[in-house]
């Protein structure tokens, strides 16, 4: 798939755009603080209907508008056409597909795929278990509808049992009977979630192994463990629903006195091993970075066994950041057919002898201009 078109009126610095891409690579080139990232995010939140850099979509609205608009049309199987409208308001965010409002953002997501390679990338290896949650939430929902659909479920169900631990901790209630009502209701929800998750996992781990191999010249085997507080290796749905409604029945004094749910997919993690050890704990910063690459890399090749397209790929400013040897890596598994964005501040930085006839487009200060090669 790729995005043929793109429109913006009053996003970020952009006041009002109106642009066409190439379907091979384009190059977004220009000073610092011109606008290049926030081209790549209006494609991400096109995508996804959320920003990567920030959880308020009201920073999208160009300072002193009162509404942002990002509109994009996306050919699929080299054939078919797809407009996708997004509107972002005081009063919240609507999204049109082919013109039509869709209620729930959850069937409009997914329509265009996108995978977003940035220098932040490395906090999914290193950083808190809540990034690696987001990471695989955003990264599966977006493959598939029912994914997103439990997910939000999920979430309804915990904020009420949450809500009614917290009446029962401080005594305005002692109906245990309806908080049964609702650890059930959650169990089913958590063997789903996780289930599901399980099921992503191992797909990508196909990916990343072959994938990672090859970046460490074959000196290292990578492997992703879902983590909990049980171990969930072939487990089945069943089992997993068993074990949350075994854990909310032997912990309902300690969840009461402590206001909250504690356990969940909302509590898990995901580990990744080099030759078996914690590449959190014990990998190297090279390692780490080639864990980033490669995870990203395999959500390439996830996406396309899953929906039968290539992603759009996003690269926002990762060249300078990759060595050599990684960078051709990178720059050589996206050559075939797979619509690239780069942005850079120098030339320089994109070895053209493996990026062939770049679209390269200059950015000053929310104008974008064509460059003829
Ligand atoms: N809501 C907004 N309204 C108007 N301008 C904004 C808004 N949000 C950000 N900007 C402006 O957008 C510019 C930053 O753009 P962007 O992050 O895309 O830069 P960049 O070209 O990627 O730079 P770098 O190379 O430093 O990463 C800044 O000038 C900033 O002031």
């Amino acid at each position: 798939m790729y995005i043929k078109d793109l429109r913006l009126r009053n996003y970020r610095n952009y006041e009002s755009l109106n642009i066409s891409f190439s379907p091979n690579i384009n190059v977004f080139l220009g000073h610092n603080a011109q606008g290049k990232t926030n081209l790549l995010e209006a494609m991400y939140f096109l995508a996804l209907t959320r920003s990567h850099r920030t959880s308020n979509d009201k920073d999208l609205i160009r300072w002193g508008s009162d509404f942002s608009r990002i509109s994009g049309l996306v050919i699929k199987d080299n054939t078919s056409k797809l407009k996708l409208d997004l509107v972002v308001s005081k009063s919240g965010k609507k999204a049109k597909l082919n013109n039509i409002e869709q209620r729930k953002l959850s069937s409009y997501i997914g329509n265009l795929n996108v995978v977003l390679f940035s220098p932040e990338d490395l906090s999914i290896v290193k950083g808190n278990p809540g990034i690696r949650r987001k990471f695989i939430d955003m990264e599966f929902g977006q493959i598939s509808n029912q994914y997103l659909q439990t997910v939000s479920q999920f979430r309804s169900v915990l904020k009420q049992r949450n809500a009614y631990l917290k009446k029962l901790q401080h005594h305005q209630s002692k109906d245990l009977v309806y908080l049964e009502v609702l650890s059930d209701q959650l169990a089913g929800y958590c063997a789903e979630v996780v289930r599901t998750r399980l099921d992503f996992l191992g797909k990508l781990q196909g990916h990343i192994e072959k994938i990672h191999d090859q970046i460490s010249d074959h000196q290292e085997i990578l492997k992703i463990k879902y983590s909990s507080f049980y171990d969930s290796t072939d487990k089945t749905v069943e089992n997993i629903y068993d074990i949350y409604k075994q854990a909310f029945k032997d912990n309902t004094q300690k969840e009461i006195q402590r206001g909250v749910t504690l356990f969940g997919p909302h509590r898990d993690d995901i580990k990744f091993l080099i030759n078996d050890k914690n590449v959190q704990d014990f990998g190297s910063q090279g390692q780490q970075r080639s864990v980033a690459l490669s995870l990203k890399l395999a959500e390439v090749e996830l996406i396309k066994e899953q929906v039968g397209d290539y992603p759009v790929l996003l690269l926002d400013d990762v060249l300078s950041e990759l060595d050599q040897k990684r960078q051709t890596h990178l720059l050589s598994s996206i050559g075939n057919g797979i619509q690239t964005f780069i942005t850079t501040t120098s030339l320089e930085d994109v070895d053209q002898k493996i990026v062939k006839n770049p679209n390269i487009l200059n950015i000053t200060n929310g104008k974008v201009q064509q460059e003829e090669i």
